[in-house]
């Protein structure tokens, strides 16, 4: 008998568009955005697939038919793949980036740091977001560092509302000093239907702070999806 197939939930495929965040911002990329998380950030910008009220939106899919999807999309060119969530790092994903690598793709994965894997070793990029008191989490860092494993470029991403959440990212800076760091304003309003507000006013707050400490190793980047096209999903 085959082996089958371990299953990997997902809330939604779309793309191509242009990653919104951090390191790889600019770069048309497909998001494969995987349901169910272990976190739940007071300001989670994608509850849809990490609230228990929307598992029954989540389709359980094969390596196989995800590739599919995404070779869909691409028109079957190689490009970047970004794993989201949700928490990615929960599903079984080693057989999507090695078949997906084969067929020409790169892959991104983008977690909180709270669930290490053996093959994060295989993915292109590693995106480590560890969570800021607002967010009503609290950080392991001794499993935040299980997440650095050889292979991937590492970098870090800190969403920051306010004072506190900045002193959390300096910290974090000093913990991992050789990880490039992005800050990104938080975005207060979530909701689909709603539009967002204050979001210049919120980077120039950090761009200010950050420059009047003379803190000149991060990079300050908004959430350039969401100047573009507000809190819609699938962009
Ligand atoms: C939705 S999360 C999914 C991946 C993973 N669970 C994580 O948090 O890294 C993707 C990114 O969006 C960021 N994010 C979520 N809600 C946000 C908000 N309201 N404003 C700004 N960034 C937000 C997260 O911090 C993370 O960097
Ligand atoms: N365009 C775009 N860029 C993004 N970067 C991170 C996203 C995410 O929700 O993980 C995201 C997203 O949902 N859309
Ligand atoms: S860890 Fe990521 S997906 Fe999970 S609740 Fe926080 S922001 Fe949302
Ligand atoms: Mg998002």
């Amino acid at each position: 008998m085959g082996r089958v197939p371990a299953m990997i939930r997902v809330s939604e495929i779309f793309g191509p568009t242009i990653q919104g965040e951090g390191a790889l911002i600019g770069l048309p990329t497909v998001f494969v955005r995987t349901g169910g998380c272990d976190y739940r950030c007071s300001w989670c910008d994608s509850l849809h697939a990490v609230d228990s009220a929307f598992r029954h939106t989540w389709v359980p899919m094969t390596a196989e038919a995800i590739l599919g999807r995404i070779a869909e999309l691409s028109g079957g060119r190689g490009l970047m793949v970004s794993l989201s969530g949700g928490n990615p790092a929960i599903q079984p994903l080693a057989p999507l980036i090695a078949a997906g690598h084969a067929q020409g793709y790169r892959f991104a994965l983008e977690t909180q740091g709270s669930i290490a894997q053996d093959w994060f070793a295989d993915l292109d990029w590693l995106v480590l977001s560890p969570k800021p008191p607002s967010s009503g989490e609290t950080v392991d860092w001794d499993r935040f560092a299980a997440c650095l494993v050889p292979g991937p470029q590492v970098v870090m991403k800190i969403v920051i509302f306010d004072e506190a959440d900045y002193a959390f990212a300096r910290d974090a800076a000093r913990r991992f000093p050789d990880l490039p760091l992005y800050l990104q304003p938080g975005n207060p309003v979530v909701e689909e239907t709603a539009t967002p507000t204050g979001l210049n006013e919120r980077m120039l707050w950090l761009v200010d702070r950050v420059v009047q400490d003379g803190w000149f190793a991060p990079r300050i980047l908004p959430q350039l999806h969401v100047i573009l096209w507000g809190n819609k999903r699938g962009v």
